[in-house]
């Protein structure tokens, strides 16, 4: 708190400029540079050139960090704009979002902390697993942490522990909070009026810190819970470190038959669907679908470098599943080396949390949203937003009661 640093352009205008003035980024660029002839994580592209200039000469402003994929089976990766990805799917990048002395002071600050995290876990066919990664909660609700109820958390695990964010981490969501706000203004009408600018608009209240030590790591598929976010959440994802693949997919395109849900599903079960063992492998699934052009998107990869934010606007958890794979290929950062670290900024909706019903077991129901759209005849599920049916089902992963409600919140 209190240090001068240099102003960011990523907080004045909606596409942000790479600045090639800044103090100290020539030497962070020739890094970069050294690393994408081969080693920065980002995928591997079939094109020497975007936009007519030669993939080593772009600035990281101008390089392309989002590729769908090409071709029946999806093999080749085409390089889409920011722009086509914001088109494309209800996603967007920001790059170099926090100054970039408050990005390397943050990454450095948590890379201290990371011995201290937990592996959450999760639990598939009775059997308990860990997770493979290390996470942790930083409050930002103004030193909070112990006074909060600790089931209005639970994205990953009861077993992750809470704390109260530091100096450098309520920095960030600081400008976080005012990237999203500043961006939120052309969507204004599609969020949730909680959200809305006119309401004072979002703003983080808990960051959840995971910690991925090297390609090895990985969270699988999954759409972050709505239970304490509430319906149509934004989610801001922060990027530090080593650069990671970043893979975004319609839920509908992953092979989700009508009907099917999604939003509940828990951290501690993301494994289930294919993080834990090399989820690269259904890269080819939606190839066919998706369009270079940014048009229409059923799938993307987003190269996440250092001090990159991608902010999952609503309704990317009720439509769409996030993963980060298994992965060789990891762009390695000269202070982490191949080890990740990402904040996902979220706002807990307490009103949310309370309105769901006990199940049968005696827990918490998790709130879905219906991926078919259709709310129940003669039931208002779905109407506040005309696009989705909601509904609370049983979360006991070791065995449901089968309890499912819609849920008619008008
Ligand atoms: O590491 C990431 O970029 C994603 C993390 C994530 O999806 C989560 O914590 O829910
Ligand atoms: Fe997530």
């Amino acid at each position: 708190m209190g240090l001068k640093r240099k102003r960011n352009p990523a907080h004045a205008t909606s596409a942000p400029k790479h600045s090639e003035t800044r103090k100290g980024t020539h030497l962070y660029r020739q890094d970069q540079a050294r690393g994408s002839s081969g080693s920065t994580g980002t995928p591997q592209v079939d094109v020497k050139e975007h936009h007519g200039v030669a993939w080593w000469q772009q600035s990281r402003a101008q390089r392309p960090l989002a590729f769908v994929p090409k071709g029946p089976k999806g093999t080749k990766k085409v390089p889409i704009s920011d722009e086509e990805l914001r088109e494309g799917a209800p996603c967007e990048v920001v790059r170099d979002v926090l100054p970039k002395q408050l990005a390397n002071e943050l990454l450095e600050l948590l890379l201290a902390d990371v011995p201290t995290w937990q592996r959450g876990q999760w639990i598939m066919f009775g059997k308990t697993h860990d997770a493979p990664r290390t996470s942790c909660y930083y409050s930002l609700a103004c030193g909070q942490a112990e006074a909060e109820d600790s089931s209005d958390y639970k994205d990953v695990s009861a077993l992750v522990d809470r704390r109260n964010a530091p100096g450098a981490l309520r920095e960030a969501a600081h400008v976080i909070d005012g990237v999203v706000r500043r961006l939120a203004k052309r969507l204004e009408r599609d969020l949730a009026p909680r959200d809305r600018n006119c309401n004072g608009g979002w703003a983080a209240s808990y960051a959840l810190a995971n910690h991925y030590a090297d390609g090895q790591e990985a969270v699988g598929a999954h759409a972050d819970r709505l239970t304490p976010l509430g319906k149509r959440p934004i989610i801001a994802s922060l990027s530090l470190g080593a650069t990671r693949t970043f893979r975004l997919k319609r839920a509908a395109a992953s092979g989700a038959a009508e009907g099917t849900s999604i939003g509940g599903a828990a951290t501690s079960g993301l494994e289930r669907s294919g993080g834990g063992k090399g989820a690269d492998s259904n890269k080819a699934e939606s190839a066919a679908t998706s369009s270079p052009a940014g048009g229409h998107i059923d799938s993307v990869d987003v190269s996440l470098e250092h001090n990159t934010l991608v902010i999952m606007w609503p309704p990317t958890q009720e439509e769409w599943r996030h993963e980060v794979p298994r992965s060789k290929a990891v762009g390695r950062h000269p202070v982490s080396g191949s080890a990740r670290i990402n904040l996902t900024f979220r706002r807990l909706d307490p009103a949310s949390a309370a309105r769901a019903p006990l199940c049968r077991c005696g827990n918490q129901a998790v709130l879905k949203a219906s991926l078919n759209r259709r709310p129940p005849a003669g039931n208002n599920a779905g109407a506040r937003d005309g696009q989705h049916a909601y509904y609370f089902a049983c979360d006991n992963t070791k065995g449901s009661c089968g309890f499912w409600r819609w849920d008619d919140e008008a």
